[in-house]
Parts: C-alpha cells; sequence; structure tokens
C-alpha cells in the first residue's frame, strides 16, 4: 500500500518551475531516491513533502491523511539533513531525543526509545559525547537516530553523505541502507551521486529541470534508460543517431549508425525510423582475432574502432576511439589491457540486446 502519495505537484519561484506537474508514490517499507543534476529540483521536491515549502498545486498524502497544507510539526516525516544539524552544545543522547522533548513524549518513553535506538544505530557507549567528539560516520548515526526516534511514517534525506569522504561514504551507505530494510522505513532519499542510488534504492526517481525523466528500479534505469538525458547521466553511455528497420523475427531490428549496422533484440519498439540509440561501453565485447563465424547464423554485429585512448583503471582499462564516415568519439572498455602496438584498429561484438531506443531524432538536430 501506498505510504506517500505526490500527486502532481508543482512549485514555481517567479516564473521558474522549479518542479512541474511531479507524481509518484512510495510504498511502505520503500526506498526512494530523486536523482539528478545539481538545480534539476530534488530539494525543492523533498522540501514540500516534508511541509517546509507550500506547493502551488497538486496533493500530497502520508498514509491516509492529505498533508499538502499542513506545517512540518503536523505531518509525521522526520529530516536527515548533509551537515547532520547536531545541536553542538547537546551531547548524543538529548541530540536524539530534541524531538521527543519538543513534542512533550514523557521522560520513561523518552528513555525506553533512547534505549532502543540507540541499540538500533549501533552507539552503545557513545551516549554522553558531544558531536565534536564523533567521527563523521557516528553524528550521521546520530542524526538517523533522531530522525527514527521519533517514529515518523516517512524518513527524508537530504544528501546525507555527502559531507564524508569517499571509503566513509560507501560504509555508512550501506549502514543506512540495512537499517532502513530491517526497520521497514518508508525512505525518500535525496542525491546527485548515481551509484549511491543504484546501490541503495528500490526505486529511482531522475530528475531533470523539475521534471520527472525517468522513474524505475535501479536496473531499468541502467540497463534500459528511455532519454539520452538518462543515459548519459547514469554511468558512461555512447549515444549516437540511428536508422531503425523493423527486422522479420519479433522484437528484431536492423539498426544503422555510425558504429556501423547491427541486429538488435528490444522488446520495447522504437519510437520513431530515427531514433537516437545508445549501449554502454561494457556491452563492446573486444575479439582480439577479428571476427568469428557466429554460431546463430545471425547478422554478426562486429565493429572495429580506432582507439586513441587508453587508460588503465584497476579492473579494466578505458579507451576512448573513433568510428564512422564523421569520426564520432566512443568509449570502449577491456577486460585485460589490450595489445594494440600493431595497429589501433580493435575489433568490437555488440551483443544483440545491448543497443536501447532512447528519443527520436529531431528534424533539423
Ligand atoms: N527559495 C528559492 N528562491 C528562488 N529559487 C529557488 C529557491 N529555492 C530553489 N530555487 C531554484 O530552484 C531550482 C531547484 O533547486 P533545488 O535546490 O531544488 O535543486 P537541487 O536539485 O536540490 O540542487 P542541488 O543538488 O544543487 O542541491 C534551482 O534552480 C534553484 O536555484
Amino acid at each position: 500500500m501506498a505510504k506517500l502519495v505526490v500527486d502532481k505537484l508543482t512549485k514555481t519561484f517567479g516564473d521558474f518551475y522549479a518542479a512541474k506537474e511531479i507524481s509518484f508514490t512510495a510504498n511502505e517499507g520503500e526506498f526512494v531516491t530523486l536523482l539528478g543534476p545539481s538545480g534539476c529540483g530534488k530539494t525543492t521536491l523533498l522540501k514540500m513533502i516534508g511541509g517546509f515549502h507550500q506547493p502551488d498545486s497538486g496533493r500530497i498524502k502520508i498514509g491516509e491523511k492529505e498533508v499538502t497544507h499542513l506545517t512540518p510539526e503536523k505531518r509525521n516525516t522526520a529530516m536527515c539533513f548533509q551537515s547532520y544539524a547536531l545541536f553542538p552544545h547537546l551531547n548524543v543522547s538529548h541530540n536524539i531525543c530534541f524531538g521527543l522533548k519538543q513534542r512533550k513524549i514523557a521522560l520513561s518513553e523518552q528513555k525506553k526509545r533512547l534505549e532502543k535506538v540507540i541499540q538500533q544505530v549501533g552507539l552503545k557507549g557513545q551516549e554522553l559525547k558531544m558531536p565534536s567528539q564523533l567521527s563523521g560516520g557516528q553524528q550521521q548515526r546520530v542524526a538517523l537516530a533522531r530522525a527514527m526516534i521519533t517514529q515518523p511514517d516517512v524518513i527524508l534525506f537530504d544528501e546525507p553523505l555527502s559531507n564524508l569522504d569517499a571509503k566513509l561514504r560507501e560504509s555508512v551507505r550501506y549502514e543506512i541502507k540495512e537499517l532502513q530494510k530491517q526497520y521497514n522505513l518508508t525512505s525518500i532519499y535525496v542525491t546527485h551521486d548515481q551509484s549511491e542510488a543504484l546501490a541503495m534504492s528500490d526505486k529511482i526517481i531522475v530528475l531533470n529541470a523539475g521534471s520527472i525523466e525517468q522513474m524505475g528500479k535501479p536496473e531499468d534505469i541502467y540497463f534500459r534508460p528511455t532519454s539520452r538525458f538518462v543515459a548519459d547521466f547514469i554511468g558512461a553511455a555512447n549515444i549516437v543517431k540511428a536508422k531503425v528497420k523493423k527486422a522479420n523475427s519479433a522484437n528484431y531490428y536492423h539498426v544503422a549508425c555510425e558504429l556501423g549496422n547491427f541486429y538488435v533484440y528490444s522488446d520495447i519498439s522504437p519510437r520513431a525510423e530515427e531514433v537516437y540509440v545508445c549501449w554502454r561501453p561494457e556491452n563492446l565485447h573486444y575479439i582480439e582475432d577479428g571476427p568469428v563465424a557466429n554460431i546463430s547464423g545471425m547478422p554478426e554485429n562486429f565493429c572495429y574502432i580506432d582507439i586513441e585512448k587508453l587508460a588503465f583503471m584497476g579492473s579494466t582499462t578505458e579507451g576512448f576511439g573513433r568510428c564512422g564516415e564523421g569520426l564520432s568519439s566512443f568509449r570502449v572498455q577491456f577486460q585485460l589491457k589490450p595489445n594494440l602496438s600493431q595497429s589501433n584498429k580493435a575489433c568490437f561484438r555488440l551483443t544483440e540486446n545491448a543497443i536501447h531506443f532512447l528519443e527520436p531524432v529531431r528534424q533539423g538536430s
């Protein structure tokens, strides 16, 4: 059942749309991420859900209750901020209980809940420390405990990990996800970090200039982007214009683009004869000895690329090369460092299901 319903939410600042008819739902215990570049409207949307911004139009429901015009205290949400927003003069326990004290919850109940939440977030023994005596990861746990102790219907996270260094960010990311799953916390999480979104979310909502560009499971967003914006924003992608024709077999297409001619399987039909297509660099498989016979008898999806740059990345080697009449640049990836000393021409096979159809090419573009 939907715990949170956001229905056609719109917010303008002057004549600028920070959110335009945004609709989505979050089920009980679901982890929903709002993902997009700086300025796309993630925080504005989160603040409207928390009651810190009033929408121009649209509705917000939490559980059975419409909360669109209620103040933050009157809706049962809790916010976890980027800067933790801990009170420097209060110790861990007092910081965590702050919301309960404001709500005038009985002291005995505060103590009971504090003990439980301290255990849940793994802060046993740290209760009397001041925020300045805690690491960044521990401060983030205090912020999470402070949100959890109020037993909110929805927890709102505003880039909670962006102040942590890369290594710590990864470990705290798993801690938050673990707690969220264990205690079935309905969570709306704002980030511009695509790997964080892919690793943590049940559902990702990709925002672009105040509108939803695509919404789906992390695998759908990564493997089946539906627009150039999403393909480009999430991971590395090659994006080119292509002419597409239906092949004789169901769900198969002939695709002609600068990289060559390909036989493609897709259960999503292209929206026009000329569309943008994309594929991930890891879907181009390097064939060291050139093309080999294809057992299935399908047209062979081989191509040659002139490799211009190689960068050793540890587990893989990434490269850039050119191909086609316009000598477009393509990204490739090798599992091992290729031996290209004789010639820079490398042969690749693009698997049949690796190409995705994006939006139609507009006339004149
Ligand atoms: N109070 C305000 N007055 C005017 N414009 C605002 C206000 N708050 C936000 N905006 C504008 O609305 C747009 C969306 O802002 P928002 O903070 O929601 O973006 P964001 O996606 O969270 O970005 P970031 O990742 O940089 O935090 C931005 O262009 C911003 O300048």
